[in-house]
């Protein structure tokens, strides 16, 4: 009888590379004390918003993703600059999303891929969205991400204002778990599907404490276990080719959330199914949206817009020294002039409201 054992574990893993510990990276770049004190409060005005304490309206824009930095902080700086002219009816926090979940497989984001060619660095990917993230909050611009990663807030979350999880993680119980435990405001936005049931549970679940499998900021797995969050809403993103910003779906969104004993809070993404992807169509999206949130009691509290220096999209991958600068390499954004244009006509609208 043969006593060598078959392989039975590490079957399919090609590499192993240990990262450095969260506390490490937090370390070699810091938060200051004013850009912690920054993001609590820009997470503290936004509880505002969620809880009816304030009537401005939250806006979530920028690019659906990051993949040059350098043009993302050019970005960053023309949008601080329209954040101060119309802050006293939005308050606008921008789109810094670093992790973008696939619908089958393609480029997954800077932290993943930060050298755009597969390579996967993940500790480079981790060190520049820590860089960004800091530099975007030096400009008193607060920041929004999607955190898809179980793993990857122990490096980044003291940096993030706003998050979300996606329409194809809303249902996970990881998710549900891992926002539970977050400290910053959080929206759940309905499923692929255009399911809103299952972002209604995540709410539920993530406001309620839960233990689970983590890691700690030394980066050793631990059993974590959370208080609850709190601040967690609902996002409407449409689905299945459908949209579901009309006043009809809002309104069973509300009574939804009603009858599960949650606030009526809801933030509607105006790109996705709610733009059948094009990205031309975000501006009307979010007239429509304005018009209804104008309205007494209205619950929506804000709205998502996926916006760069330049609009549609590039077909990535692509050589690199191909790649039109401010252009998204993942869905199509709104241009910056019609940007502007849009978020000046919202500004206007809002008059009702004050
Ligand atoms: O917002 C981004 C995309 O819609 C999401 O990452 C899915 O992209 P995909 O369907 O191109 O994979
Ligand atoms: C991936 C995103 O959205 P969704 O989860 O709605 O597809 C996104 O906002 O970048």
């Amino acid at each position: 009888m043969s006593s060598t054992a078959r392989q039975v574990s590490d079957v399919n893993i090609l590499d192993s590379a240990v990262l450095p510990a969260p506390e490490y990276l937090c370390r070699e770049l810091p938060r200051s004390a004013e850009t912690a004190n920054f993001v609590a409060s820009a997470r503290e005005a936004i509880h505002k918003i969620l809880f009816g304490d304030d009537q401005r309206l939250l806006v979530i824009v920028g690019p659906c993703s990051i993949h040059d930095p350098e043009a993302g902080l050019e970005y960053a700086r023309k949008l601080v600059k329209l954040k101060e002219e119309l802050q006293d009816r939005l308050y606008i926090v921008m789109r810094v999303y670093f992790e973008k979940p696939r619908t089958t497989v393609g480029w997954k984001g800077l932290i993943m891929d930060p050298d755009l060619d597969g390579s996967c660095n993940l500790p480079k990917g981790l060190k520049t969205a820590r860089q960004f993230l800091n530099d975007v909050l030096s400009l008193n611009l607060a920041t929004a991400t999607e955190l898809l990663d179980p793993i990857t807030p122990q490096y980044i979350s003291d940096l993030i204002c706003w998050s979300a999880v996606g329409a194809r993680t809303t249902e996970s119980q990881t998710h549900r778990q891992m926002a539970s435990g977050l400290s910053m405001p959080l929206g759940f936005k309905n499923a692929t599907s255009g399911d809103t049931t299952v972002a209604i549970n995540a709410i539920r679940a993530a406001s309620q404490s839960q233990t689970f499998l983590g890691i700690s900021h030394q980066g050793l797995a631990s059993a974590l276990t959370t208080r609850g969050n709190p601040n967690c809403h609902l996002i409407l993103r449409g689905g299945n080719g459908l949209t579901n910003y009309d006043e009809k779906s809002i309104h069973s969104a509300t009574e939804a959330l009603q009858k599960n004993g949650l606030l009526p809070c809801i933030m509607v993404d105006c790109s996705h199914d709610n733009s059948g992807k094009d990205p031309n169509k975000q501006p009307d999206v979010m007239q429509s949206v304005t018009r209804q949130a104008v309205q007494p009691e209205s619950p929506i509290m804000g709205v998502m817009l996926e916006s760069n220096l330049i609009g549609g999209n590039q077909a990535f991958p692509r050589p690199l020294d191909e790649l039109t600068y401010g252009q998204s390499i993942t869905d199509g954004c709104v241009g910056w002039d019609a940007t502007e244009e849009t978020l000046r006509k919202t500004y206007a609208a809002l008059k009702e409201r004050f």
